[in-house]
């Protein structure tokens, strides 16, 4: 083998581009020896099963959560089928690693660990900053995931522009770290093939000061640009974008609030979109809230509920809108109806129409115009004054739901629904230890992030908490989309995804009153998810991929109904589909062979 092939083979080739995947141990002797490859690696050769015990044991040898981060980002980057191999197999133990909350640590340090000893061009993905306008499509086609295959196109994108990183704020391009973290759940969580995912951050400047003022800080050191700016800059990445990969599925994601709705409205019907901090975290509280319902249904009617959200940002308001779509569908009520049964809570109070300052956009259809022209200022004032059944957090508020505040949700509720959901940890309304104490254990319970079991003094039963993790549902919804290729991604649609998500428990879960299922079954969850999205999509008469139309529409109406073996033919078809580490075909080096034999 001639030193061009040797250099391939370790992920080089003479302009730095990984061309090949490189297994290490894993090789084959027949491989070492077709490429000349034999005392070039020590001579044991390993299955990925051996190499997974030792990488999860150096891993596990590290003492904080960020070197964990970062041990696992080259792990990515020098041997992307053992990086998965681990995180799918541990996904429990990864997911709080490569993504909330230690995802958060690592985009404020972004600038600082940057760029985790990656071999040269191993993209993290793709930094589309505002002084790039002229020449977007060519730089998009610069980008070559690792590794290289031209027939493998992107098939999902997840963007931000780093200006509401999870609850931390405007981070500017450190929040690159989100996209990059979403995707890695899209492999691990739905099997889409990790050569076709796409992260990118949009730079348009920042206005966190201190990004500004650090000596390492890696994106463009300017104030964010002006909305005039702002918004034909976007459609200029999205139309260059859809213009190199026109099937490809585009995920926003952290943009600040006012952003993320007037994007959403601008691009929901005229492109393959969705939001995943509206639409994806509502849908995702949507099935926890239906499953809530469903366990105190014998003391509260549903349609009795009086729900009160704590923050009135794009996941709260999301989240509202999502919840209300439940009470139309199941129940039968009217939209105006519905919306009696929600009360907002924003910075100053609770949010009505004659508070008199000016309402966001996105505030004022779920203001209330019930108050009498009294205005109701902290929270403990407005909770006497809704009496709520259901208390929502997305506020990035840690703490706020504290002593007083879950004590009296107890004395008004049996079962109290608590969901308090920002991120990261330290955002977090509540702990659940401090939720369980102060409802007598009665409260009914899903945060964002991931909090430890409790174990009940008396009883010393162990209770577990819910986790309503934005990855039950994004994954799934767009391994769907991306199998039935809808024209759109419609609210009934996101709606198949919530509701197969609350009906995705098993007998043991359900018996155990799990509002969702256990993050180890994620993969077989998202294939029931991307069912429902897919049995809609064709529904709908929007899937344009033919072989599903035509393989659905068969039998469409037992498929709706969501039971009988159709509908796990389905899941089986979709399962199949999935990405896996092992699969012998994942990364061929047998065409690296084929060339060496000239
Ligand atoms: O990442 C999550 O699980 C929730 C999310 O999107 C956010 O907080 O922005
Ligand atoms: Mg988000």
């Amino acid at each position: 083998m001639g030193h061009l092939k040797f250099m391939q083979y370790l992920n080089f080739c003479c302009c730095c581009i990984p061309s090949f995947e490189n297994v290490r141990t894993a090789t084959p002797l027949s491989t070492r020896n077709a490429l000349h490859l034999t005392g070039i690696l020590p001579s044991a050769v390993e299955n990925l099963d051996q190499q997974k015990k030792r990488a999860l044991s150096q891993l596990r040898a590290k003492s904080s959560s960020l070197e964990k981060y970062i041990f696992l980002a080259w792990l990515r980057n020098t041997n992307i089928r053992l990086f998965y191999r681990l995180v799918i197999d541990e996904l429990e133990e990864m997911a709080p690693l490569i993504y909330t909350p230690t995802v958060g640590s690592a985009c404020l340090e972004y600038s600082h660990i940057y760029p985790f000893l990656a071999p040269p061009g191993v993209p993290d993905g793709l930094y589309l900053s505002i002084n790039d306008l002229p020449n977007l499509t060519q730089i998009i086609k610069n980008y070559r995931p690792y590794p290289f295959n031209e027939s493998l196109t992107p098939q999902i994108a997840v963007i931000t522009d780093g200006s509401r990183i999870l609850g931390l704020g405007d981070l500017g391009v450190n929040g690159m770290g989100i996209p990059i973290g979403k995707l890695q759940l899209y492999v691990a969580g739905a099997g889409i093939d990790p050569r076709r995912t796409l992260p990118i951050t949009i730079d348009c400047g920042t206005n966190n000061e201190k990004n500004l003022n650090d000596e390492f800080y890696l994106g463009i050191r300017k104030k964010r640009v002006s909305d005039e700016e702002f918004y034909p800059f976007v459609d200029a990445v999205l139309k260059a974008l859809t213009s190199v990969y026109p099937d490809l599925l585009v995920q926003f994601e952290d943009f600040s609030s006012e952003h993320a709705f007037d994007l959403l409205t601008k691009y929901r019907d005229n492109l393959f979109c969705f939001n995943d901090d509206i639409q994806g975290t509502g849908a995702v509280v949507l099935s926890g809230f239906i499953n809530a319902v469903r366990l105190v249904e014998k003391d509260v009617h549903p349609t009795k509920h009086r729900i009160l959200f704590f923050g009135a940002g794009s996941a709260g308001v999301g989240v509202a809108k999502q919840l209300l779509e439940f009470f139309k569908i199941e129940h039968g009520m009217s939209e105006e109806e519905a919306k009696k049964l929600v009360w907002l809570v924003d910075t100053k109070g609770l949010v009505t129409s004659d508070r008199g300052d000016k309402l966001a956009s996105h505030k004022v259809y779920l203001s209330r115009s019930d108050n009498e022209g009294r205005q109701y200022k902290s929270l403990m004032d407005v909770i006497e004054y809704v009496k709520p059944t259901v208390l929502i957090g997305l506020s990035s508020t840690g703490g706020v739901f504290d002593e007083t505040v879950l004590k009296r949700m107890a004395e008004l509720n049996k079962n109290p629904i608590i969901f308090p959901l920002s991120n990261p940890m330290v955002n977090a309304e509540c702990t659940f230890e401090d939720a369980m104490r102060n409802t007598d254990n009665r409260v009914i319970f899903a945060s964002g992030t991931g909090f430890p079991p409790f174990v009940e003094q008396v009883t010393g039963k162990i209770r577990y908490p819910g986790q309503g993790n934005n990855m039950y549902i994004f994954p799934g919804l767009g391994l769907g989309a991306i199998i039935a290729r809808p024209v759109k991604i419609t609210d009934r649609q996101i709606y198949a995804s919530a509701s197969a998500l609350a009906e995705s428990l098993t007998k043991e879960e359900y018996d155990q009153n799990f509002l969702y299922p256990a993050v180890q079954r994620i993969r077989r969850v998202s294939a029931e998810v991307a069912a429902a999205v897919v049995v809609t999509a064709v529904d709908e008469g929007l899937a344009r991929n033919p072989e599903i139309n035509s393989m659905v529409k068969k039998d469409l109406k037992e498929l709706l109904s969501r039971s009988g073996e159709k509908w796990q033919e389905l899941i089986k078809y979709v399962e199949e589909r999935m990405w896996d580490p092992n699969h012998e075909k994942a990364f061929p080096t047998e065409s690296l062979i084929e060339k060496s034999k000239f």
